[in-house]
C-alpha cells in the first residue's frame, strides 16, 4: 500500500499552483494571501513629530537649566495635533506649546514635557531640565520610509498587517483569488440537518466541519452537494460545475462494498485514479483522482477518518497552490501521558 508521504507528493504533481489574482478593499483581506511585495507609498509618519505634551524649543537654548537655575522662553503661539504650523517663525530662545502629536514647527530640534516647565502667563516659560536635540522628538519617516518593503508576496495577511496598510493610506490590495472548492457527500443513508430522521439514516455532518475549514483558509465553496450511492449523480454533479472549482472534495463510498460506488463513479466522469488506499488509519480507503485540471479527493466515509484525510492531504495541497508553507499541519512530538485501551478491528 501507498506511503502517504507518496501519495502527498503525487497529489501535488497532478495539481497546479493558483497564478490568479484579484483586487480587493483592504478591510476584506484578512487571511487571504498578498500577491505582489508592497513598499510603502509614503514616509510614516510624514512629518516631524511631538512624542509628549509640552513645548517645542531649540535644545541649545536650555544648556544648564537646572531646578534652582531655571531659564526662561518667550512662547510665540501653540500647535496641536492636526495643525499645520508653517507660519511659525522658530526663532532662538522662544517656544511654542506643543501637544502629543503635532507637527513640529520648522527649526525646532526638541521638545520639553510640561511637567518640566511653568508656564508663567503663558508668554513666559520657565524650564527647569536641559533637553538635548532630538528630545521628544520623532522624525519624519521613523516608523517607515517611503519606499521601505511592508508586504512580502505571499504573505498571510493578519491584523498587524492590515494595520500597517491602512497607516500608509492604502484601501485596496492584490491578493492570490481564493481556492474553490465542491463538496459532495455519498451515501443514501444521509440527511440533511433539519429533515426528518427516519430509520436507518443519519444526518450529513462532515462537510459542515470540511466547509468551515475551508472558507476560514483562503477557500470558497462553490458547490455543496449530496449524492445517493450512485455513480451518475456524482458524474453529472462535477459536469454540472465543471470550470467553476478548483477541487473536489466527497465523503464516502470508496471502500470495497457493494454500494462503494466512488471508484465507479470516477470511471463514468472519465476521470484519472491518482491513487487509492494508503497506509494509514484511519482513513485508509482514501482516494484520488484528476479531472481536467481539477483534483478530486475522495475521503472515507466514517466522520473521523473522514477528517484525518482531509487533514493529511488538503493543507499540503493548499500549501502547493498558495505556495505557502504556512498552511502546513505543524508537526510535534508528543507522548501519551496515561494508556488507553483500543477496541477490536
Ligand atoms: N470489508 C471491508 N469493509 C470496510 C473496510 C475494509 O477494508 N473492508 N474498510 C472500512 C474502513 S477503514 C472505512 S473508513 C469505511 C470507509 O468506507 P466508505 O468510505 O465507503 O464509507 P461509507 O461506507 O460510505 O461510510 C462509512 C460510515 O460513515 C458514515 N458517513 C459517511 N458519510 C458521512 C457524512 N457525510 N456525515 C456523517 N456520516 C457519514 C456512513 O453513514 C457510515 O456509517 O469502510 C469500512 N468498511
Ligand atoms: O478508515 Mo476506517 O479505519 O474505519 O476509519
Amino acid at each position: 500500500m501507498l506511503e502517504l508521504a507518496e501519495a502527498v507528493m503525487r497529489l501535488k504533481e497532478n495539481f497546479r499552483k493558483q497564478k490568479l489574482t484579484e483586487v480587493i478593499p483592504l478591510s476584506k483581506s484578512y487571511g487571504r494571501v498578498a500577491a505582489f511585495d508592497i513598499p510603502s507609498p509614503i514616509n510614516v509618519p510624514n512629518f516631524s513629530k511631538s512624542a509628549m505634551d509640552g513645548y517645542a524649543l531649540f535644545a541649545e537654548d536650555t544648556m544648564a537649566a537646572k531646578q534652582e537655575k531655571p531659564i526662561t522662553l518667550s512662547a510665540i503661539g501653540s500647535v496641536y495635533a492636526g495643525d499645520d504650523p508653517s507660519s511659525i517663525n522658530a526663532a532662538r530662545n522662544t517656544c511654542v506649546r506643543i501637544t502629543t502629536g503635532a507637527k513640529i514647527p520648522q527649526g525646532y530640534n526638541a521638545v520639553i514635557k510640561q511637567e518640566n516647565t511653568t508656564n508663567n502667563d503663558s508668554k513666559q516659560i520657565t524650564v527647569f531640565t536641559e533637553v538635548v536635540p532630538g528630545e521628544n522628538y520623532i522624525e519624519k519617516g521613523e516608523d517607515l520610509v517611503a519606499g521601505e518593503l511592508i508586504i512580502q508576496a505571499g504573505t498571510i495577511l493578519d491584523s498587524e498587517n492590515i494595520g500597517t496598510l491602512a497607516a500608509v493610506g492604502l484601501t485596496t490590495l492584490t491578493v492570490l483569488k481564493k481556492i474553490r472548492v465542491g463538496l459532495i457527500a455519498t451515501g443514501s443513508e444521509l440527511l440533511s440537518p433539519g429533515e426528518r430522521l427516519t430509520a436507518g439514516k443519519l444526518y450529513n455532518s462532515t462537510v459542515y466541519t470540511l466547509a468551515s475549514y475551508i472558507e476560514r483558509y483562503n477557500g470558497t465553496i462553490v458547490f455543496q452537494e449530496k449524492c445517493p450511492d450512485d455513480p451518475i449523480c456524482f458524474s453529472q454533479i462535477l459536469k454540472q460545475y465543471a470550470g467553476k472549482f478548483d477541487v473536489v472534495l466527497t465523503t464516502g463510498g470508496v471502500s470495497i462494498g457493494d454500494k462503494d460506488f466512488l471508484p465507479q463513479g470516477i470511471k463514468v466522469l472519465g476521470a484519472e485514479e491518482i491513487f487509492h488506499f494508503i497506509k494509514m488509519k484511519p482513513g485508509t480507503p482514501v482516494m484520488a483522482s484528476r479531472w481536467q485540471d481539477t483534483i478530486i479527493l475522495s475521503l472515507s466515509g466514517n466522520p473521523f477518518a473522514s477528517l484525518m484525510n482531509f487533514h493529511l492531504f488538503y493543507w499540503p495541497l493548499l500549501a502547493y497552490f498558495f505556495q505557502n508553507k504556512q498552511f502546513l499541519l505543524k508537526e510535534y512530538d508528543a507522548e501519551i501521558a496515561s494508556g488507553y485501551r483500543k477496541k477490536a478491528s
